[in-house]
């Protein structure tokens, strides 16, 4: 009886943990966003602010904010997006529920639709900033299996520069492009937003579209209940 009464309550007081996982090439902006979301999610770091001074990743950062709205818990991967560290990167696939891909707006050149095809292959048709090589590391990533069908948030971030691309350029530019190259025909639950993680502008909204995608997927990958 004491078992069977622990664990209804138990049940009654948990709440769904789901595991975010921020990825990008390194400088996206990862740490940022990171810092941001704690500052609007807990109250702890909301009375100093967001810590805004970060240093590049070497392994990762972890924080879990509590929702009421709602009621659950995210858990934050932040991991290192230099070269030598996205290997590392696989051994959180298979317990992630979402993926945030952060994209530096201002490091991929204008993101022009006609080139990326043969931007590789063209390093004298302008300055394409980083923009294949961050095609092909989130091609990479979702061509992995543990990730098949894991909701997928592409932030294209510093939307607060005035070098920056549009949103619907790095939509058309790049995610399409990757998408159409996806292989297995696999439905995956996509988004592509605008975002400041300096500034905060548009991370609320990832956040919510993260809620609601988790939960929605949750069949396919079930919480962890805390
Ligand atoms: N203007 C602007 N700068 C940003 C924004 N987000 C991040 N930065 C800056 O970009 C630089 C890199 O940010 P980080 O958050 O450390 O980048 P990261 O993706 O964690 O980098 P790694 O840890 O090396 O993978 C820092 O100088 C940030 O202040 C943004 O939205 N706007
Ligand atoms: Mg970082």
């Amino acid at each position: 009886m004491y078992h069977l009464v622990k664990g209804l309550y138990l049940y009654a007081t948990s709440k769904e943990e789901y595991s975010i996982l921020l990825l990008g090439l390194d400088n996206a902006g990862k740490t940022t966003l990171l810092e941001q979301i704690k500052a609007a999610y807990t109250s702890t770091a909301s009375s100093t602010g967001p810590n805004l001074k970060t240093v590049p990743t070497v392994g990762q950062n972890v924080s879990t904010i509590s929702l009421t709205e709602p009621p659950l818990y995210l858990k934050v991967w932040d991991v290192g997006g230099q070269h030598a560290l996205r290997g590392l990167w696989q051994s959180y696939y298979a317990s992630c529920h979402a993926i945030v891909f952060v994209i530096d707006s201002t490091d991929v050149g204008d993101a022009d639709i006609a080139s990326l095809g043969a931007a590789a292959g063209a390093a004298e048709d302008g300055d394409k900033g980083r923009l294949e090589e961050c095609r092909k590391v989130l091609e990479s990533v979702l061509q992995n299996e543990d990730t098949e069908g894991v909701p997928l948030l592409v932030l294209a971030n510093k939307q607060d520069r005035e070098d920056c691309v549009e949103v619907v350029r790095i939509k058309e530019g790049l995610v399409r492009k990757v998408f159409e190259g996806e292989s297995g025909g696999s439905v995956r639950d996509s988004r592509v937003l605008p975002c400041s993680a300096l500034t905060g502008t548009g991370v609320q909204e990832a956040v919510e579209w993260l809620c609601s995608r988790v939960r929605w997927n949750k069949e396919a990958r079930p919480p962890v209940m805390r």
